[in-house]
């Protein structure tokens, strides 16, 4: 590879940013991150990495961080990410994710950085007419969330057509599970992700786990979606680099596996992996899900070289399990034939 840009993670204290600092490492890579731990933690960034504490949007500490540390290359992840809280605080979202962005955006080419990888995200489709969905197929938002990404991208694309940004825009499909190393997870208690919600159920930290909308169009009337493990995912950011390092320009791809599963077939993996049933009500749909995202995932595997190591919902299901243990202090169940033992002596 050319030589190695210092990295500027943002968000880089949250779930995704965590894992993609630890791809990063792993890969030799010089690395800062710059979060204002509104739902990222401390804990999540490694010892050795520096955490520049600030807001995206503080612009002046941002160029001072940029400056200080010989920032040449940017991953932007900081962000807001909930679907549904986008539709009942639409400013926050546009406010977050689309003016704190143009601000970074802004400041990056003011400072002379040279790339950009950019989290989007498959809510920049809405509902598409056809399935699966290629980085071709229109975008039509149905939710603030997926508008005030998507007006981002579009800011990248012009800044970099009018300023040479070379940019990488990742479209993630659902991101879940956790480092198979178990050095990183998701750590949000409140995350609202169904992988998270549901082992988090499994382990009777939440009553039960709300199944939301089941008259849906698809084949057992609830939602499907494109599961992407969050190392895999990690692992595209620096093929990314990579390749916007050498190659220049720019770079759009979906980031999924190209197979979708319901909220039934997910929590069944779930079931299966805890050999326990779950607490699932059925619920109300709930506003701005569109019923089913799954991937063309064919463009990431061709361009980038990408080759996922842990395409499986049980794997997923698996790593999510063993974080939240290790952050929660959920003991694991004792193995079958102890738990003989201790009727037996009881
Ligand atoms: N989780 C998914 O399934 C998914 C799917 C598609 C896209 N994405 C995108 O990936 C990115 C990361 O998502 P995540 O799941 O890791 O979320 P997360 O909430 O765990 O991480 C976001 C991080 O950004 C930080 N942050 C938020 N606003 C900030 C600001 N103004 N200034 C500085 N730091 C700020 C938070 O403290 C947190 O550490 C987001 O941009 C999200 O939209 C996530
Ligand atoms: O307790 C729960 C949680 C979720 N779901 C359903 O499970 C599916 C997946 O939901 P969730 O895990 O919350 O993810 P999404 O709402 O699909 O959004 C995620 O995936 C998008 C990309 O597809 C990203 O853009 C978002 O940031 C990320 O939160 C949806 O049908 C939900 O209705 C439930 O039924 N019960």
């Amino acid at each position: 590879m050319s030589e190695l840009p210092v990295v500027l993670v943002t968000g880089g204290a949250g779930y995704i940013g965590s894992h993609a600092v630890l791809a990063l490492k792993d890969a030799g890579i010089p690395v800062v991150v710059y979060d204002n731990l509104s739902t990222g933690v401390r804990l999540a960034v490694p010892d050795d990495v520096t955490l520049v504490e600030g807001d995206i949007g503080d612009t002046a500490h941002l160029a001072r961080a940029i400056q200080e540390h010989r920032i040449a290359a940017v991953m932007h992840f900081a962000g807001s990410i909930v679907v549904s809280e986008s539709v009942e605080k639409p400013l926050k979202y546009y406010h977050n994710n689309t003016q704190n962005s143009l601000g970074l955006i802004d400041t990056c080419i003011k400072q002379g950085v040279r790339h950009m990888i950019f989290s989007s995200t498959a809510a920049v489709y809405g509902e598409p007419e056809s399935s699966p969905i290629s980085e071709d197929t229109p975008t039509k938002p149905i939710n603030p969330y997926g508008a005030s990404k998507l007006m981002t991208e579009q800011m990248l694309r012009d800044a970099s057509a009018a300023h040479g940004l070379n940019i990488g825009i990742l479209r993630y499909f659902n991101v879940a599970g956790a480092d198979p190393a178990g050095r990183a997870g998701q750590n949000t208690p409140a995350a609202t992700h169904l992988i998270k919600v549901a082992v988090q159920a499994a382990l009777g930290l939440r009553d039960s786990i709300s199944v939301f909308g089941t008259d849906y169009q698809t084949p057992d009337g609830t939602c499907i979606r494109d599961y992407i493990h969050v190392s895999d995912l990690a692992d595209a950011h620096v093929l990314a680099l990579r390749h916007l390092v050498e190659n220049g320009g720019n770079l759009l791809v979906n980031c999924a596996y190209g197979r979708g599963f319901s909220v039934r077939e997910v929590l069944r993996a779930v079931e299966a992996v805890t050999g326990e049933p779950l607490p699932v009500v059925d619920a109300p749909r709930r506003a701005g899900d569109p019923p089913a995202l799954v991937a063309s995932a064919d463009r990431i595997r061709q361009v980038l070289g990408w080759k996922p190591a842990h395409d499986s919902v049980e794997e997923m299901v698996r790593t999510a399990l063993a974080w939240e243990r290790h952050i929660s202090g959920v003991p694991d169940r004792p193995a079958s034939g102890d738990a003989a033992q201790t009727r037996q002596a009881s």
